[in-house]
């Protein structure tokens, strides 16, 4: 058995890295109707189950209607009952061949021969007496056979007839008689096996069998939860989660991957096509959460629902009924109002208007009730449309809004919900595909959520967060972007309900749990954003190795990493390739320049149109800064400890004295002007004496005065000229096409365009066709960390902006029919 899941459980509840799994797992009918959908099954088990957990089934396919029909049969036209029972019988031996080996299958085909003898009797004698005991062949043939292939295939099962043990009080709509319940399923439950249970079954008190109605398996699989505590109950289905509106018809519904509880409950009620209000009415004290997911394509991240913090519920839904009565009768008045609000559990209801909203079955019965208080009732048909979402009716803005989008139609009233989360709009004719998704637009276009990872809380991390809470509360396109995650090389805090921004470092410092690259992983492949940005503020190669499987997500990456963008020129590639592919977005304005608009300059020249010939200039803040301040009046070696602790320079500052950093910063220059090359190509200077050069960080530091010399050297020589030394990067293209490219120490003239910056300044000499004789120049603050967080922010709003365009773009698509 994959024990993948079973993961410790973290004393941290708040960091999601630390979830823990004790599931019930229910799988539906079309999940389990054909050999091929069973053998999926059997992969889901095998990759999310563990021993102790448990299954719960629906019958297999059509099984349940075609029982039905049988059933139907036997009361009507006993002459075609043989062949019907015999089409049940073959489609049963059919599954039990193909799924499982000769010897098992002929023992399974034996227990099926004699529940036919069982329901043939039955059938041909008094069928009426045995319907429930009939229909619950469906189920107890799919957990028979189930749990027969995983005995066989992945781990010790048995399968339980729920009739031997779940009680439920018939006559209350199914009420589950916990206690002797629980009590009955501790006798016949078996310890360190996986249970297959029917689904959809039960008993009452007097040991007779009854049936739960409607998606009855799914609340058989929510009072097992109950029953046992688990934490998690998915239901496997053959849709993928819970949308903001129907997908078949309106075609920009996105999915909510996360849903509080009560606007869960509210969905079922008001007409939700997956989810039913009695699924979710086991599941009361709210620490089980409920996932939908889809076992046709299960690596895909379904609904989470359960309790959750404020960005869950900040989300919006839409729903209709149609085919509703609306009864309007002075006994709705008041108090009684309210009492027929309970009495028939209306949809709404509004006590100083009179009227309550319900089901058309519901019609006779609410007139007896009035008949019996001697009052008038008129009924009029209605269909109502609402939009539901965490304690909506509290929202003035919700609600002004629903009523705009609503401006246009005629509405009888906008009543609210009964439990708070939703606004009803009763509407005197049929809710229009049009409608629905004009509301719906009108509801949810501005919220996608984006969750933000930041790794690497060093220098520039440090005050890229501090700088965080301003740029949310002061630039709208930030809107609905929530701090999520936050990892260093050791430690990592995960947190889907957000990290408050202002205590970011604190919440990191009590609340992270050991980096586990696994869990981390399995996280990110299943957030629960509509968008996730990760911004790298590391200088590690290993975290730049992410971005490739970040992209293969998804994810949008936003570098001040230089790694991934000067890697090889296939790695690079292929990142450029998978990134377009799914559609992800790679920022990385301070690898070069820190916050300078140098990406902006090449980007718009090549998207205009031109070609850029030659860049050259000083593109390191640590060696503009170092060459510019020094006149051998202090040791080298003292400037450079005052550049590291000014946050100028690399964490290892040999990274820039050796040019490498330069190097980089040059191929990312080449590759953004169109050129195809690699690090190898450029000629790199190292200014790092040798002895100095395989030592560690801190070694090297302890070490550095050995550099004073060659500097000292290297600047009289250069001043006995009236020369200085700076750093310089060039690449030109040369008549043969050929690209030169290098880095190193050059003797400049005093007045040199690169000679006389403000120390730190970079500068970027710009030739192209249009700027070929007097080049276009950028000069400022090349490094700092001010400045580089300052570009990461203006990375992370050109993101957003990006991705709110691209929800602009999804229009309106061709709108099928209710
Ligand atoms: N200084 C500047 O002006 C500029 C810097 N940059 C780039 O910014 C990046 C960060 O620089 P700086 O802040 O000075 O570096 P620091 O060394 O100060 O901080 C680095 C951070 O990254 C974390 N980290 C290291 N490896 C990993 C890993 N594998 N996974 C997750 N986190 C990791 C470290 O964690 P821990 O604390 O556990 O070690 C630390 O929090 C570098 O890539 C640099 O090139 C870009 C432009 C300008
Ligand atoms: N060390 C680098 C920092 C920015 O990339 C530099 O000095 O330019």
């Amino acid at each position: 058995m994959n024990q993948v899941n079973v993961v410790e459980q973290l004393t941290a509840e708040r960091n999601q890295l630390a979830k823990q799994a004790v599931h019930v797992h229910k799988f539906g009918g079309s999940s389990l109707a054909t050999a091929q959908c069973i053998e999926r099954v059997v992969d889901i088990i095998r990759q999310h189950c563990q021993l102790n957990d448990l299954v719960v089934v629906s019958a297999n396919g059509d099984t349940t209607d075609a029982l039905f029909a049988t059933y139907q049969l036997a009361l009507e036209r006993q002459d075609t009952l043989t062949s019907a029972i015999a089409q049940l019988y073959q489609a049963q031996v059919e599954l039990i061949k193909s799924l499982l080996s000769a010897a098992t299958a002929e023992r399974m085909i034996d227990y099926l021969k004699s529940d036919i003898q069982q329901l043939t009797h039955w059938l041909t004698s008094t069928p009426e007496q045995y319907q429930a005991d009939f229909l619950s062949f469906g189920e107890l043939w799919s957990a028979r056979l189930l749990s027969a292939i995983l005995s066989e295939r992945v781990c010790p099962s048995y399968y339980l007839d729920a009739r031997d043990f779940l009680v439920i009080n018939n006559d209350q709509q199914c009420v589950v008689d916990n206690g002797i319940s629980l009590e009955q399923f501790n006798q016949v439950t078996q310890l360190g096996k996986l249970g297959v249970v029917t689904g959809y079954i039960s008993k009452d008190s007097a040991g007779k069998t009854c049936t739960l109605g409607r998606n009855g398996s799914d609340y058989s699989a929510t009072i097992m939860a109950s029953l046992t505590g688990a934490l998690n109950v998915t239901l496997w289905t053959d849709v993928d989660g819970i949308y903001s509106a129907d997908p078949r018809v309106v075609p920009t519904a996105r999915k909510l991957h996360r849903l509080p509880n009560g606007v869960a409950k509210e969905l079922g009620r008001l007409g939700n096509p997956v989810l039913h209000a009695k699924t979710l009415q086991p599941l009361t004290d709210h620490s089980t959460h409920l996932h939908v997911a889809s076992s046709f394509d299960y690596q895909n991240t379904g609904t989470e629902i359960g309790k959750f913090g404020q960005i869950a519920k900040q989300e919006l839904s839409v729903t209709y009924l149609n085919d509703l009565l609306l009864a309007q009768s002075e006994s709705f008045l008041g108090q009684q109002g309210e009492q027929a609000q309970h009495l028939f559990a209306a949809i709404c209801s509004d006590t100083e208007a009179g009227y309550i909203v319900i089901s058309q079955a519901q019609q006779k019965a609410v007139s007896q009730w009035l008949a019996s208080h001697d009052t008038e009732v008129s009924f009029t048909p209605v269909a109502i449309l609402a939009t539901v979402g965490h304690k909506v009716v509290h929202h003035g803005d919700v609600k002004a809004r629903f009523k705009r989008a609503l401006k246009h139609e005629q509405v009888f009233a906008i009543a609210n919900s009964p439990f708070q989360h939703s606004l009803i709009a009763i509407l005197p004719q049929a809710c229009s595909v049009e409608l629905l998704n004009h509301v719906h637009h009108d509801m949810t276009k501005d919220a996608r959520h984006i969750g933000l990872v930041v790794a690497g809380l060093g220098n520039i991390g440090e005050r890229f967060l501090q700088l965080l809470p301003k740029q949310l509360t002061q630039i709208p396109l930030l809107e609905n972007l929530h701090l999520v995650g936050l990892i260093s090389s050791k430690k990592a805090l995960i947190n889907n309900d957000g990290i408050e921004v202002s205590q970011a470092f604190a919440l990191f410092e009590q609340e992270a749990k050991n980096y586990d690259h696994q869990l981390l992983m399995s996280w990110l492949s299943n957030h629960p954003y509509d968008e996730l940005i990760v911004v790298d503020i590391t200088p590690s190669e290993a975290f730049s190795l992410l971005y490739g499987e970040f992209f293969k997500q998804g994810i949008h990456v936003i570098g001040a990493n230089k790694w991934a963008a000067s890697s090889s020129t296939e790695h690079y590639n292929d990142l450029l390739t998978t990134a377009q592919q799914h559609k992800s977005l790679w920022l990385g304005n301070t690898t070069v320049g820190a916050g300078l608009p140098i990406n902006y300059a090449i980007q718009d020249l090549i998207n205009s149109g031109d070609q850029i010939i030659e860049i050259s200039g000083i593109f390191s803040g640590t060696l503009s800064w170092l060459f510019e301040t020094y006149d051998n009046s202090v040791p080298f070696s003292q400037l450079l400890l005052d550049a590291l602790a000014q946050g100028i320079t690399e964490p290892d500052p040999r990274e820039d004295l050796s040019g490498r950093d330069v190097q980089r910063k040059l191929l990312i220059l080449a590759r953004m002007a169109g050129f195809e090359l690699s690090l190898t190509d450029i000629d790199c200077q190292n200014l790092v004496p040798e002895a100095l050069q395989q030592l560690s960080t801190e070694e090297f530091l302890a070490q550095a005065a050995a550099l004073d010399s060659y500097f000292a050297d290297a600047y009289l020589q250069a001043a006995d000229q009236g020369c200085c030394i700076r750093y310089i990067a060039k690449f030109s293209l040369q008549d043969n096409g050929q690209l030169c490219a290098s880095v190193g120490l050059a003797v400049l003239t005093e007045n040199d365009a690169f000679a006389n910056l403000t120390p730190c300044d970079n500068v970027f000499q710009i030739r192209s066709h249009w700027y070929q004789d007097n080049p276009l120049l950028i000069r400022g603050p090349g490094a700092g960390r001010d400045v580089t967080a300052g570009g990461l922010h203006s990375d992370l709003v050109n993101i957003c902006r990006q991705l709110v365009h691209r929800q602009q773009q999804v229009k309106l698509k061709g709108i099928n029919t209710l």
